[in-house]
């Protein structure tokens, strides 16, 4: 039996733990909440995300005790947001994931650092990139929760322990597919955030389906021109973790970074749009990473900019988007 353990406690840990464990891996499911934990083993569902899920806990293990969680794992999956990597690895003592292979879940980078998951990793954690991989590709964990058909793409510098890791995920409703490209698939995932936000606040400023084809189609040019210039390899951006990603994230009623985006658009501000939704928007952070990295770099990201400008400088999103949409073609 593989013995995963799964760091987090939000959506994207409960679908991933749901599929693991309906696999009959052995999942010893971190989250920091006691009482969270106590419901759990209780009542087999986790109280406050996807709480129609039910557990088997034959097979899943919920702990408060990350060391432990850690200590007999194999695979270790990060599912916290980026904004929270460190705090919980922190928790940790040293070389904690010496042998194992870490998964990041994540579609964040370290804020303030502005790096993604797989270079801390790197740097701060010692685990080399060979030992990493990353869950991508289009797929909301309610969608999971309801079983339907979904796809995933695991990101990786070894393909064959990728595609183990693919056969851990693979069962009637998820298809999990290897890449070969870690890193870009990575900065995709970010990048797709922020494009997410801005078609909400398009959408929140009333403006319709013609202009978010249109902007949705030169975000790809964005994030096109961003990873060939980061990190240049031939890749088909036409694939289901990079173009797939960013159609999910820009269209989809599930989407936290769409949702966040729209109440921008409809003037609410970043702290009460925070406060109402309760889920984590991961591109309210990465835009400012995105941003500051562009500094150097100096790309035409027109969409990066306005996002940043409306949530960081505080300009009007009505007025941002006038100037936006004389940019776009
Ligand atoms: N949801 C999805 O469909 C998908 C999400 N992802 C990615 O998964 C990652 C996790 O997001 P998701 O599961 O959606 O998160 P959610 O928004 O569903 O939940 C937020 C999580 O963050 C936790 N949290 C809040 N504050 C802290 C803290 N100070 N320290 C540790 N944990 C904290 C919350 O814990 P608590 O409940 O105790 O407050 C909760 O577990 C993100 O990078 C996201 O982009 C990727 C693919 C799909
Ligand atoms: O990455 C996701 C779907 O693939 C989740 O996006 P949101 O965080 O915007 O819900």
């Amino acid at each position: 039996m593989e013995k995963i353990a799964v760091i987090g406690g939000g959506s994207w840990a409960t679908a991933l733990v749901k599929i693991l464990s309906e696999n009959k891996s052995q999942v010893h499911w971190w989250m920091r909440n006691r009482d969270d934990v106590q419901h759990l083993i209780q009542y087999k569902h986790n109280p406050r995300y996807l709480s129609g899920v039910g557990f088997d806990l034959n097979y899943v293990k919920p702990t408060n005790d990350i060391e432990a969680a850690v200590a007999v794992a194999d695979w270790v999956i990060l599912a916290v947001p980026a904004a929270f990597v460190q705090q919980v690895i922190s928790l940790l003592p040293d070389n904690s994931f010496k042998g194992k292979v870490l998964v990041s879940a994540i579609k964040g980078m370290i804020p303030g650092e502005n790096i993604l998951i797989s270079d801390y990793l790197e740097r701060h954690c010692i685990v080399p990139n060979t030992h990493q991989l990353i869950i991508a590709g289009p797929c909301h964990a309610e969608e999971v929760a309801l079983e339907k058909q979904s796809y995933l793409t695991i990101g990786s510098h070894d393909l064959e322990t990728a595609e183990r890791f693919c056969e851990l995920l693979r069962n009637r409703y998820v298809k999990a597919n290897p890449l070969d490209d870690l890193d870009g698939i990575e900065y995709s995932a970010v990048i797709k955030n922020i494009i997410a936000l801005a078609c909400g606040i398009a959408h929140g400023l009333n403006y319709g389906d013609n202009f978010q084809s249109v902007l949705v189609s030169n975000a790809m040019l964005e994030i096109e021109r961003f990873l060939h210039r980061i990190m240049p390899m031939h890749r088909s951006l036409s694939g289901s973790a990079y173009l797939g990603d960013l159609l999910v994230t820009a269209y989809s009623q599930f989407s936290r970074n769409r949702t966040f985006g729209n109440m921008i658009g409809r003037g609410y501000s970043a702290k009460s749009a925070q406060m109402e939704m309760n889920m984590v928007a991961e591109g309210y952070y990465a835009v400012q990473s995105i941003y500051e990295l562009n500094k150097t770099f100096q790309l035409d990201m027109p969409i990066t900019t306005a996002v940043y400008n409306i949530l960081y400088e505080r300009i009007s999103p009505a007025v941002e988007f006038e100037i936006l949409k004389n940019k776009l073609k």
